[in-house]
């Protein structure tokens, strides 16, 4: 049996590689014609995972046709383009796997709602974690959540995915998982932006601490359990993507504390940094739900032009409160 990968980026690509190394055949969507090319005739992702020589048990293809038949679908397009492409996709009752990290704009959906949306009888599991694409791909250990609410189908998923280096822990809270891989995000920019001004080691342990506070206030008011929320695909990857520049959303924010414009860090890159676009979603959402998240607002001041000396001296002003509730 085939896995199919939707979407043809690092992390596509790392998982097409797990995937193919635990004997499977693999058919990956890509975007690119250039990917497909690149891929099936030279057996490597010379536009985003260059580094890595691919087995040739990995396909591509930009016909997402090609994918009727597989066994499960892991799906890596960036959070705001999973809708598109899920749509395009007759899909049944054939696994969804989503490894996007995000909240759907306008909807404010998260990526497995999203997909149930679009696929009501297809089920749903969410892989997150902390998982630099390039490490996974050149076989480092790595430890991931794979949430599904059918605990069989789960424990299922889990058996095929994981390898000798490729640990998989199940859950059946969905939710949680996806909430900490999308929140993180956004709090990675806040770290960057404290390496960035050269605000100290100090700055950014505080942020990750009081980050984990805001994303275990939204967590649980989406249904998230705090187990969740403190295991790999919360706190797990919120330690990882804050403290390295191998993350994108890291590095976006040590641009902005450098005074470099949002717009222009953007426009630099062909990669995703998911924290910029989720930012403004997850204001909305907590303001909605009255939920204090003096961070993620920080955050989407600086993406928004403000000065990083005023967004960081508003945040220290802010009247003293207690730690806990
Ligand atoms: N790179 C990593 O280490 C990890 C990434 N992720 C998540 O995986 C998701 C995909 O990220 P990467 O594979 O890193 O992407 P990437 O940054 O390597 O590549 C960009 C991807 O965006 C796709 N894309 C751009 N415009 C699109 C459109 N209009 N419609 C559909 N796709 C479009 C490109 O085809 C490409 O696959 C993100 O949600 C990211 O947060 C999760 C864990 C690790
Ligand atoms: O999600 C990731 C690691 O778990 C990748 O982080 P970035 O998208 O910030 O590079």
């Amino acid at each position: 049996m085939k896995i199919g990968v939707i979407g043809g980026g690092a992390w596509g690509t790392a998982l097409a590689q797990v995937a193919a190394r635990g004997g499977r055949e693999v058919m990956l969507w890509a975007r690119e014609p250039e990917v497909v090319a690149s891929i099936n005739e030279r057996h490597v992702n010379s536009v985003f995972l260059s580094a890595v020589p691919l087995p040739e048990t990995i396909r591509a293809t930009g016909d997402l046709t090609a994918l009727n038949g597989c066994e499960a679908l892991l799906v890596v397009a960036p959070a705001q383009h999973v809708r598109a492409v899920l749509s395009a996709l007759t899909i049944g009752t054939t696994p969804l796997v989503l490894c996007a990290k995000g909240i759907e704009a306008g909807t404010q959906l998260l990526v497995g709602e999203v997909a149930h949306a679009v696929h009501p009888t297809a089920p749903i599991a969410v892989l997150s974690g902390p998982t630099f694409a390039h490490e996974v791909a050149a076989g480092q250990p790595t430890a991931v959540t794979l949430a599904c609410a059918d605990e069989a189908l789960g424990a299922r998923l889990a058996a095929r995915l994981a390898g000798p280096a490729f640990r998989t822990y199940a859950s059946n809270d969905v939710v949680g998982a996806e909430i900490g891989g999308a929140v993180k995000n956004v709090l990675a920019i806040a770290c960057g932006v404290v390496e960035g001004a050269g605000l100290g080691q100090n700055a950014r342990a505080a942020l990750i601490a009081r980050g984990f506070a805001e994303m275990t206030r939204f967590g649980l008011a989406r249904g998230a359990r705090v187990e969740t929320l403190a295991g790999l695909s919360g706190l797990g990857d919120l330690v990882l993507t804050c403290s390295s520049t191998n993350s994108r959303n890291f590095s976006l924010g040590v641009g902005l504390g450098e005074g470099r414009a949002a717009a222009d860090l953007l426009a630099d890159r062909r990669t995703v940094a998911e924290g910029a676009f989720t930012a403004p979603v997850l204001r909305e959402a907590a303001a909605a739900a009255g939920i204090d998240m003096p961070v993620c607002d920080a955050v989407c001041a600086l993406l928004g032009g403000a000065e990083v000396r005023g967004v960081v001296g508003a945040l220290l002003a802010r009247p003293l409160t207690r730690e806990h509730g």
